[in-house]
């Protein structure tokens, strides 16, 4: 079975449009989604435009910065201390990657935890990893919520395989199944035998990057597969796992496209209602 992530954001896009909804009811402002997005890389401005249109969709306001590639990293933290004190302001997000001049980790740094929707700030991480309430990275709850959508609620005793062990994916990945009560095994470019690794999962997450690395045959019978991998093979998208292949094996598979790309953009407007909620609470 394929699992169905266009479908699946739809719908909780429709949610949160009603929440949204809901607070202007109230009187309550629309959430603000600051985004940043440096330079011209073509599939960044892609995804900005996508995340965009789902926010008008589901009535959040995104207010976008396109800055030059030559951008100066002063000038882009004095931007985020700026969106950091408006109140108007409920999410920043920058979009990665950054020019190569950028220092990234002192940009995610630099952003308040409490407007960090993407979940990148270190105190996020921290949170996440101590079980306390933070914001998550979106690839990885979007992950999480497709794996829920095919069916597997209780992760309880099995063997998840993550492979990549990135802070925007792997490691919350990880963090996730691991408080679901998974057995949670990280694997990486320097993992000896990794097909033995996935063969053995219950649960393969595929998040490195590298097309079709994960071999179709590797795929335990029933296992449930995440791939993450967007690659650009020529000219058109591939994921991680062989797909065709896998599916002969798998009770579920995310396809690519149409899989955790949907439900990434999707849980950046959850997070976004989240920190609009949790600001107002705070406030109060
Ligand atoms: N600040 C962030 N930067 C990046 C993130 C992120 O979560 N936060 N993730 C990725 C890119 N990304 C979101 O930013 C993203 C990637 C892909 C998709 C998506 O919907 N993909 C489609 C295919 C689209 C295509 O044609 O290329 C799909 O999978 O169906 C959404 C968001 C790195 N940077």
């Amino acid at each position: 079975m394929r699992i169905d992530g266009k479908a699946l954001a739809a719908a909780r896009r429709e949610a949160t449009a009603e929440a949204v909804q809901r607070r202007t009811e109230q009187g309550l402002p629309a959430p603000v989604l600051a985004v940043i997005l440096v330079g011209e890389d073509p599939a960044s401005q892609v995804y900005v435009r996508n995340k965009e249109n789902a926010c008008r969709k589901a009535g959040i306001e995104p207010r976008t910065w396109r800055l030059p590639a030559d951008t100066a990293q002063t000038d882009l933290l004095d931007l985020i201390a700026q969106l950091n004190s408006d109140p108007a302001v409920h999410g920043i997000l920058v979009q990665m990657p950054l020019p190569k001049h950028l220092d990234e980790q002192a940009v995610i740094d630099a952003i308040d935890p409490d407007k960090d929707v993407d979940g990148l700030h270190p105190v996020n991480a921290g949170r996440l990893a101590s079980g306390l309430p933070g914001f998550v990275p979106c690839t990885p709850q979007g992950a999480i919520a497709l794996l829920e959508s095919a069916g597997l609620t209780d992760m309880t005793g099995l063997k998840a395989v993550v492979v990549g062990r990135s802070v925007l994916v792997g490691k919350p990945m990880a963090q996730l199944l691991l408080e679901r009560n998974a057995t949670v095994t990280i694997c990486h470019s320097r993992t000896r035998d990794l097909a033995s690794q996935v063969k053995d999962a219950d649960i393969v997450v595929a998040a490195v990057g590298r097309p079709e690395l994960i071999q179709g045959d590797w795929i335990k019978d029933g296992a449930y597969v995440i791939d993450v991998g967007i690659n650009r093979v020529e000219g058109h998208l591939v994921g991680d796992v062989q797909t065709e292949e896998a599916e002969k094996h798998a009770a579920a598979i995310t396809p690519v496209p149409g899989g955790c790309g949907p439900m990434t953009v999707q849980m950046l407007l959850e997070n976004t209602l989240l920190a609009a909620r949790r600001q107002e609470e705070t406030a109060r």
